[in-house]
């Protein structure tokens, strides 16, 4: 590539910086206690760390979390294999504005393209769509059925017994972090039948210009929780909530990223944080990584719970409709468009 192609260019404030700090501070939480869960004082020790490190910083690694190495093996090996093919063959399973799923080469952060091919596909293919309460059409649901590639041939099952391990992490943070919030375990499991959770597979190809562009730019996730799995080359960077510094976050073996989404920090009203994060991309090396999203159904409406809520501590959000708020966030993601896409801040009741 000679010229560098404009869309791709961050403001200078926004780009890559040579030297970087190690995330030696992001905490790193022991699940083994939920393997025992007789030990009761180990157990309450792992929501009381669940509970600082969802406020402290929105983001953690969890190790002992129960997920196979060899499926996480798997679907890496896999996800390689399905990107090092010809674009012509990716785009046979390409994703367009209304067929929401499957491979994409040319997504838009903020408005600035990112330097990055994904691949996405979700855990069940929902019977609503955004914002209806109708049976929806066939031409409706067809916006939300996986397609699938020829190549590689375990691809399809690869990626169906890695999601089904991901759903069942999720859940079991989400317990944790429901009893971190003094509610009962299973309080957000109501807003999860008919979930559009997906995975992602990123793959984030050699830049020639890694001092000008970014693989992903800076963002929030906005559903529940994400369960990153990542290859070990560096490049995720998270936004210190402490100072407002980006630290890198380092690479532990076998190890799960875990933030913390928009949905909780709405549940919670405030008390918990989703994180500001961004992804470097370098000169010699690809990168891949395999975010699980845990996301409610489409006809969830978010709001900060009842139980969290009182007259010395009133709802920060007003309630938003997540069908409709996520439709918004795809719309923008394929095009740059003259404003910034809808965020929670949107939804957010001035003091
Ligand atoms: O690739 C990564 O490390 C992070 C990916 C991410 O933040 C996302 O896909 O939302
Ligand atoms: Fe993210």
């Amino acid at each position: 590539m000679g010229e560098v192609d404009p869309a791709f260019i961050q403001e200078p404030e926004h780009r890559a910086r040579i030297s970087y700090i190690e995330g030696e501070g992001i905490p790193v939480i022991d699940l083994s206690p939920l393997h025992s869960p007789n030990d009761v004082s180990a157990f309450e020790g792992l929501v009381k760390e669940i509970g600082n490190a969802c406020k402290d910083w929105g983001f953690f690694q969890v190790i002992n979390h129960g997920v196979p190495l060899e499926k996480r093996q798997k679907i890496e090996k896999t996800s390689k294999r399905f990107f090092a093919q010809s674009l012509e063959e990716k785009r046979k399973v390409k994703k367009t504005e209304k067929l929401v799923l499957g491979y994409y080469d040319s997504e838009y952060t903020k408005n600035v393209r990112d330097w990055k091919e994904v691949f996405d596909f979700i855990i069940e293919e929902p019977t609503l769509f955004p914002n209806s309460h109708e049976p929806a059409n066939d031409k409706e649901l067809a916006g939300w059925t996986n397609l699938w590639p020829e190549y590689p041939p375990e691809f399809r099952e690869t990626c169906q017994e890695y999601i089904q391990e991901m759903e069942k992490l999720a859940f079991k943070l989400m317990e944790l972090v429901a009893l971190s919030l003094g509610l009962p375990a299973d309080r957000f499991h109501g807003f999860f039948k008919d979930q559009v959770s997906y995975v992602r597979l990123n793959y984030y190809p050699i830049c020639p210009f890694p001092h000008l562009a970014l693989g992903l730019g800076r963002h929030k996730d906005s559903g529940a929780v994400t369960i990153l799995g990542e290859d070990g080359v560096p490049g995720l960077e998270v936004k210190r909530r402490k100072n407002g510094e980006w630290v890198r976050v380092k690479h532990i073996p076998d190890a799960y990223i875990i933030n913390i989404g928009d949905n909780i920090k709405v549940w919670s009203n405030d008390e918990y944080e989703s994180v500001e994060h961004r992804v470097m991309v370098n000169s010699e090396k690809e990168r891949y990584s395999y975010p699980f999203f845990l996301l409610p159904a489409l006809s969830t409406v978010v709001e900060p719970l009842e139980e969290l809520t009182n007259e010395q501590n009133p709802a920060k959000y007003r309630a938003y409709n997540w069908g409709e708020f996520i439709s918004n966030r795809n719309q923008s993601n394929y095009q740059k468009q003259k404003v910034e896409n809808l965020q929670i801040s949107d939804f957010k009741i001035s003091e």
